[in-house]
């Protein structure tokens, strides 16, 4: 039986905004601080030991806050974190994230590492570039961080949501990169379908009757575990 439901880019953008309406009374801080959370621990999870440092590379949108959210409280849990972050946010909310990441001690960096730093100086990148609102051809500065960077780099890369660039329903349809791991919150998106990785799912935090209204149905969460491991339970 499949017991995930892959959502289209429209139902992603519905579904955030019924948990953050009137009815189920959640806010972006509170939900991007699990889905943060969640991305962290699945990351401790899948690779317990990096010896190197771990670059976060951050989008304009909420996708980029739960990057700067994860780098935080993988900071929390031993890893050595730098942030490259091009477009910043002018929002409270990043202002106030970016901020918490700096009393962690993370580095901003000012321009992007080269292909030789990426392998060399780094045994992790996460992709927290773009997530389920990615739409069009990628704009600048993100088209040749992906083409010229990410498509080509050897260290793993793990995405965020979905891999940046992937279109949000149908995939890799324009032959980029293919994370290691891909960390869906809330419930996968369809262009995540066809990613044949290690998949994880995060962002515990929907309600039970949220799950029946919408008629969700997302696996079980062991304990007090943020995150599930959903590779085997696609279809
Ligand atoms: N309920 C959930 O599932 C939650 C989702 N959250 C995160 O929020 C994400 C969605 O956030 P947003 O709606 O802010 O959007 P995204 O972060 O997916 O991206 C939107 C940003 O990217 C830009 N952009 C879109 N297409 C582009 C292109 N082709 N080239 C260049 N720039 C482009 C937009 O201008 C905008 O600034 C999710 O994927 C997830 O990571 C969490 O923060 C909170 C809870
Ligand atoms: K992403």
């Amino acid at each position: 039986m499949n017991i995930i439901k892959y959502l289209t880019q429209n139902e992603a953008i519905v579904m955030d905004q019924l948990l953050m309406g009137k009815k189920y009374a959640f806010s972006t801080d509170s939900l991007m601080e699990l889905a943060g959370l969640s991305c962290a621990s699945a990351i401790q999870d899948v690779y317990p030991s990096i010896q190197k440092k771990i670059l976060t590379i951050c989008g304009p949108g909420n996708n980029g806050g739960d990057g700067l959210v994860a780098s935080r409280h993988l900071v929390q849990f031993g890893y050595d974190v730098n942030v490259y972050y091009p477009k910043k946010t002018d929002k409270e909310l990043y202002h106030n994230l970016v901020t918490q990441c700096k009393h962690e001690g993370i580095e901003f960096l000012e321009s992007m590492p080269s292909n030789y730093q990426l392998d060399n100086d780094y045994g992790l990148i996460i992709d927290s570039i773009f997530g389920y609102s990615f739409k069009g051809d990628i704009r600048a500065p993100f088209d040749t961080i992906i083409k010229d960077s990410l498509c080509i780099i050897k260290t793993p890369i793990a995405s965020i949501d979905m891999p940046s660039g992937w279109d949000v329903e149908n995939g890799n349809i324009r032959n980029l990169f293919t994370p290691d791991l891909l960390i869906s919150l809330a419930a996968p998106k369809l262009g995540s379908k066809s990613f044949k990785g290690k998949h994880y799912l995060g962002g515990r935090f929907l309600p039970k009757e949220f799950l029946k209204e919408t008629n969700l149905t997302i696996p079980k969460y062991n304990g007090s575990n943020q995150f599930v491991d959903i590779t085997n339970l696609q279809i």
